[in-house]
């Protein structure tokens, strides 16, 4: 391969000049091994070297450039594990501070007198104005950069920009990418460039129109797969016929009318149709959406209940151990008066638990299983499992989803998701899904009052803390990191803790809870919460999927400025699921307008779609906030709510090849072939 010089797509990064067994392992850290995963490592954003601006003019927060004379030898300090060494610099508007983290080398290099361009972020530091971690250019290398659109990676250790750069390059002089692998008539129709010149501006724009025509192609290739995907899996299970004998129960009407509230209209419509699709023809195959807190769950404790009364088993994956733990104890409860029985399955129950756990759902001695990952795992056997429910918080994990009703004889599939997504955005995303929405917040619900504060706020939110306390309520407070961190100030959890604790009054019992812990400390971390035996609960996102606590009314959301506006609204949602009044305290760490701006969202509003909507208008494109994406599928570039419209043409696209032209489209692409495959294997 590397004597003809042409490498392909599937190949490994070896196989391009220049990189050597040292340099493919640091890429294949980054998670790329082959040459198309090193091609779709598309850039995060484009830098562009403007003129140097003089010192005076330089503001906090952004990129600048400077020209400058060293006027102070370099000073080292040692701080912690982090060398920092700094100089100061001049120019004909005054005096500024440089610094560099652990880079000792360049006091080799920045003597006396010498002239250079600096290019950094000016951020404050004690007070005063600095540029931290700068590049450093000559005039003339800077010369070359300016108004060329740099591409900025994402990078992990051992990899610098350039290194990528100069692979893609190489990669890109080596590939022969003549062959488009769209048919032409959709690249006619949709006004599509082809995949080599995309590929070529993507990771080398001549401006920004041409970059722009570039990521429109590949998010169009992200999506067009996609949803072909799910097309081919939509006709597969339309011959599925229902083979399971649901019959309605009584004693579903029984346990609605015991609960202790009354179904909202939206969640008694949704109900209705998840029964006539388990009692129907077909397979169900239906996604609830519905805001955090709309009450999705006992729909889902339904659905188990009907399938479970008829003597089958059905189960419930959701995403995380406290999670199923709390859907565990709640429908355990609810369902033994039925004479159902509930199992909880997850990853840290010892290999003798589990063990025993495998023979009771084979034996059928258990109807409903609940779990994580685990339900999935190849040694879980179920007996005639008719229902698989999966809690898909954020999620378009389509292969587990298929995976585990792959376990039963294509069992019904119930998906559960709170992401605010557009009716017309996710009847194309859940392709393969029919849609039911609960538009309704229970009604005894009170709004939730929101404030965005500053740092300075704190003793005031404390005080207010310790009256619900008081008053018998609950809180949580968030932080966005574990330990302490050098690099980044973000308030951590365990050392808030502390503060906390001798902020509060000495009888109000503050605990952490992060990702960290170990699964049975964390368990029993929520247990305690839920129970009310602790009454401010300091975490990590930990608690942002899912959990209910509803006696907890005050969520503080410490550094709020680092969560996206999604985020905020999960684990806002976490207060606010009782007849109590609840808050939320947005506490912002750095002031900017933006930050403000984008806060105030959510003090405005508690509806997610309403959110989503606005956190569009703000963020420009490519910035992730709105949706992390999982899943199979992965979308690298396309960000379903920005692309939208071209999201739409592709599934538009995808729907209209005809069978032959589909037939050969795959036998023209086995790579592709392999991937809607694999998409696919569950339902094999
Ligand atoms: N109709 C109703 N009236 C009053 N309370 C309700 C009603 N339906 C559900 N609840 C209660 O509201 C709380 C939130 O419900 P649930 O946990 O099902 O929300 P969810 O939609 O799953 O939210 P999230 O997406 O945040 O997990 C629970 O305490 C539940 O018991």
């Amino acid at each position: 391969m590397r004597d003809s010089g042409l490498i392909t797509l599937t190949g490994p990064l070896r196989a391009i000049k220049g990189i050597g067994e040292k340099t493919e392992k640091d890429f294949n850290k980054m998670g790329l091994y082959t040459i198309e995963d090193l091609l779709k490592h598309y850039p995060r954003a484009y830098d562009v070297f403007e003129a140097p601006i003089p010192i005076i003019n330089i503001t906090e927060g952004k990129i600048v450039s400077i020209e400058a004379s060293v006027i102070q030898a370099v000073q080292a300090k040692q701080v912690r594990n982090l060398k920092i060494i700094s100089c100061q610099v001049k120019d004909s508007s005054g005096k500024l501070h440089l610094s560099w983290f652990n880079m000792p080398f360049l006091r080799n290099k920045l003597h006396m007198g010498y002239h250079f361009i600096f290019r950094g972020k000016v951020v404050r530091k004690n007070g005063i104005l600095v540029i931290e971690q700068p590049n450093i250019y000559t005039r003339e290398e800077y010369r070359l950069k300016m108004n060329v659109l740099q591409p900025v990676y994402i990078l992990t250790a051992g990899i610098t920009n350039n290194a990528i750069s100069k692979a893609v390059k190489t990669a890109l002089e080596q590939l022969d990418l003549s062959k488009d692998y769209l048919p032409k008539r959709i690249l006619k129709e949709y006004h599509l460039i082809n995949y080599k010149n995309a590929i070529q501006e993507i990771h080398f724009p001549k401006c920004f129109d041409t970059m722009a025509d570039a990521r429109t192609r590949l998010v169009f290739d992200e999506f067009f797969q996609f949803t072909l995907a799910l097309q081919a899996l939509k006709e597969k299970k339309k011959v599925w016929n229902n083979d399971f004998r649901i019959i309605e129960q009584e004693g579903c009407d029984r346990f609605i009318s015991e609960l202790p509230y009354q179904l909202t209209k939206a969640q008694l419509k949704v109900w209705k149709e998840i029964k006539s699709d388990l009692t129907g023809n077909h397979t169900m195959n239906r996604l609830v959406q519905g805001d955090v807190g709309s009450g999705k769950t006992i729909l889902a404790a339904l659905a188990l209940l009907l399938t479970t009364l008829n003597g089958y088993q059905g189960s419930l994956m959701v995403p995380t151990e406290v999670l199923a733990k709390q859907h565990y104890e709640s429908m355990n409860r609810m369902f033994s008066d039925y004479g159902i029985k509930t199992i909880l399955l997850v990853g840290s129950m010892t290999t003798s638990e589990k063990k025993k756990a495998y023979e009771k759902i084979k034996n059928h001695e258990v109807d409903v299983i609940i779990g994580t990952h685990a339900l999935i795992q190849e040694k879980v056997e179920y007996d005639n499992l008719a229902l698989a429910v999966t809690d898909e918080q954020h999620r378009f994990g389509v292969r587990q989803r298929e995976a585990l009703s792959g376990k039963g004889i294509h069992p019904h599939v119930l998906v559960m998701s709170a992401t605010p997504i557009p009716r017309t955005l996710a009847i194309i995303l859940y392709g393969d899904l029919d849609i039911s929405i609960v538009d309704e917040l229970p009604a005894n619900r009170l709004p939730i009052k929101n404030c965005v504060v500053d740092t300075g706020y704190r003793p005031t939110a404390y005080r207010f803390i310790a009256k619900e306390v008081r008053e018998g309520r609950q809180a949580y407070v968030i932080c966005p990191m574990v330990d302490e961190s050098e690099v980044i100030e973000a308030e951590n959890v365990l050392e808030y803790t502390e503060k906390l604790k001798e902020a509060m009054p000495s009888d109000i019992i503050v605990e952490y809870l992060h990702g960290k812990m170990k699964p049975k400390e964390k368990n029993e971390i929520m247990e305690r919460f839920s129970a009310g035996d602790i009454q401010v609960l300091v975490s990590t996102t930990v608690v942002e999927v899912g959990v209910n606590v509803p006696n907890a009314t005050v969520m503080m959301i410490e550094n709020a400025e680092r969560f996206g506006l999604a985020q905020l609204h999960q684990l806002r949602g976490r207060v606010g699921r009782g007849q109590h009044q609840s808050y939320c305290i947005l506490v912002s760490g750095s002031g900017g307008r933006e930050t403000k701006e984008r806060l105030e969202i959510l003090n405005k509003s508690n509806d997610g779609f309403y959110i989503a909507g606005e956190d569009l208008k703000l963020r420009g494109p490519g910035d992730m906030f709105g949706i992390r994406q999982s899943g199979d599928m992965e979308f690298r570039i396309g960000d379903i709510y920005n692309d939208a419209s071209v999201l739409m043409k592709a599934n538009e696209a995808a729907k209209s090849l005809t069978k032959p032209e589909f037939d050969l489209f795959l036998e023209e692409n086995p790579e592709l072939a392999d991937k809607i495959n694999f998409f696919d294997m569950g339902t094999l």
